[in-house]
């Protein structure tokens, strides 16, 4: 049997996609948490000195998009063609285009920059890539790609919780973003998916 163990912080970021995965395949991990103030030590052990790392049979492998696609693939969750999996990658990549503007505001330290950020964020940024998401799940019966599950509507839902900390004026309601939303409610209707949520550990985002 294959042994996998993730690491990663405590709290769901880019664990969290690896960990919907896991769940929706019923596939047994170690989840294995690390608290921010360890991080100084803990850096260095690892082969780029960030996480999520995952362990498969005591070989670690990096980078969170590879480690997805490959679990993906584990439990069926990818395209069924090249085609297929170019729409998925394309709409995981426009959310991670805005994700990564989100969390950049979240952790911003100065408070002046932080002010300046958030209103572009809130006035522009946020508007223009969840309406296109917003579009995609209309286009696509209720899924971010390819008319079906994929991946792709796992990796959006799993970010839930850390946009509802990051983004709380937007994700509360979801109000201007209907059919996000119904994709994201699905995916977290799904039992395993469901389960996990309801008992993973309780952290602030
Ligand atoms: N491209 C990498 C990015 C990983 C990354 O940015 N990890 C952050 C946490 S979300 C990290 O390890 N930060 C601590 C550090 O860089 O020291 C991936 O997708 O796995």
């Amino acid at each position: 049997m294959v042994v996998y163990k993730l690491h990663y912080f405590n709290l769901t970021g880019l664990g969290e996609p690896i960990r919907f995965l896991f769940h929706y395949g019923g596939i047994d991990f170690e989840d294995v948490r690390y608290e921010m103030n360890e991080w100084v030590d803990l850096k260095k052990k690892f082969p780029l000195g960030q996480l999520p790392v995952l362990e498969i049979d005591d070989k670690e492998h990096v980078q969170s998009m590879a480690i997805c696609r490959y679990l993906a693939k584990q439990v069926g969750l990818a395209g069924d063609s090249d085609l297929e999996n170019m729409e998925i990658d394309a709409v995981v990549d426009t959310f991670n285009d805005i994700r990564l503007k989100i969390s950049t505001v979240m952790w911003e330290q100065n408070q002046e920059v932080k002010k300046e950020k958030q209103k572009i964020l809130h006035e522009q940024q946020i508007p223009f890539y969840f309406k296109k998401l917003d579009e995609y799940a209309e286009a696509n019966n209720g899924h971010f790609a390819c008319k079906k599950l994929t991946w792709a509507d796992l990796y959006i839902a799993s970010w839930s919780k850390y946009f509802s900390y990051a983004i709380k004026e937007v994700f509360n309601d979801y109000e201007n973003y209907p059919n996000i939303k119904k994709v994201v409610d699905n995916v977290l209707a799904i039992e395993n998916i469901k389960k996990w949520v309801e008992t993973r550990p309780d952290t602030f985002c």
